[in-house]
């Protein structure tokens, strides 16, 4: 198993191909790709780790090599935000940055399943998505907007609440990743129940959770270890489904049957060809069903922004 981790330079990017090197099945490459000089050091760095996982640092030049035979391909590369910032005012910068490492990897590894981290997500995605249909090698099963920070937030934020182990808290974030668009499903936290208060609470918390560390990080980014542990979770779940476990479920920005919006985070099976079934994300309460609604334009509006820009 080859993963290709482009921008691995970074916040996000050292903290995941940290957990990448220590916690990828044995025998798998690892490939750091970044357009900073330091790269190829990180990389020496981490091959210092005794772990059957091999490391390879790519400067500049070297996008293609880095990319070749890759199974799976993360995309941590862009700026943050700073405090003050909306996600979307990643946009300028971030889109062209997205629209070429794609077209990238349409040239060299057409096939390999794609984790886009960069912000702003619900539209970097579609962006993603088109140039690779331009690219005529679009295949919907295989890109993937990673949200799994809203996830372990969620988990994180119940277990704190009513003194549980995380581990045994598993909650359903649907929806996109910005504000309102982060739509926690926490009517439906299998034994746990929620007042209506904490409802409105942890909800407000878990879709604010970015500006809180941008905020306390005062102008040094935003959430990086965290991200690296989200997006490591997210790439171990994707290559054991790619290794043949079938049973393997996460919330993840994909493009699905189009009833909510042509992309939409929500719980997909993953397996050997990437998303094997969209899975049903079950009842929403009264409440969810109408903050779903309300935020639904918002989302199909950031997603015709990536079209748009493509267009
Ligand atoms: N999806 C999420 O939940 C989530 C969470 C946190 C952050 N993010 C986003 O992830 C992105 C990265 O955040 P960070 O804190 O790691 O930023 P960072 O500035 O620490 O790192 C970004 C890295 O990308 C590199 N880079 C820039 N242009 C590049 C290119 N064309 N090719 C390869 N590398 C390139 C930079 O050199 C740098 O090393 C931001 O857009 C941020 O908003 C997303
Ligand atoms: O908030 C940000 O800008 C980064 C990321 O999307 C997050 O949720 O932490």
């Amino acid at each position: 198993m080859k993963v290709t981790v482009l921008g691995a330079a970074g916040g996000i990017g050292q903290a995941l191909s940290l957990l990448l090197k220590t916690q990828l099945p044995a025998g798998s490459d690892l490939a750091l790709y970044d357009v900073a000089p330091v790269v190829p050091g990180v990389a020496v760095d981490l091959s210092h780790i005794p772990t059957a996982v091999s490391v390879k640092g790519y400067g500049k030049e070297d996008l293609a090599p880095a990319l070749v035979g890759a199974d799976v391909v993360l995309i941590p590369a862009g700026v943050p935000r700073k405090p003050g910032m909306d996600r979307s005012d990643l946009f300028n910068i971030n889109a062209g940055i997205i629209a070429d490492l794609i077209e990238a990897i349409a040239d060299n590894c057409p096939d390999a399943c794609i984790g886009v981290i960069t912000n702003p997500v619900n539209t970097t995605v579609p962006i993603a998505a088109e140039v690779l249909k331009k690219k005529g090698v679009y295949n919907k099963r295989k890109l993937f907007g990673v949200t799994t920070l809203d996830v372990i937030r969620s988990e994180t934020f119940i277990a704190e609440l009513r003194s549980m182990d995380p581990a045994n808290v598993d909650v359903k974030v649907i929806g996109g990743h910005s504000g309102t668009t982060i739509l926690p499903l926490l009517s439906q936290v299998e034994g746990v129940t929620l007042s209506d208060e904490e409802i409105e609470n942890l909800t407000h918390r878990i879709q604010n959770a970015g500006t809180e560390v941008v905020e306390a990080k005062a102008g040094g980014g935003s959430a990086t270890l965290s991200m690296g542990q989200a997006a490591a979770r997210f790439c171990l779940s994707l290559v054991r489904g790619l290794q043949g476990d079938t049973s393997v479920v996460e919330c993840t920005y994909v493009e699905g049957d189009g009833s909510d919006a042509k992309f939409f985070a929500q719980p997909v099976r993953l397996g050997p060809n990437g998303v094997e079934e969209i899975l049903s994300y079950g009842k929403l309460s009264g409440k969810e069903e109408k903050a779903k609604a309300d935020m639904l334009d918002g989302l199909k509006k950031d997603i015709q922004t990536g079209v748009d820009f493509v267009k």
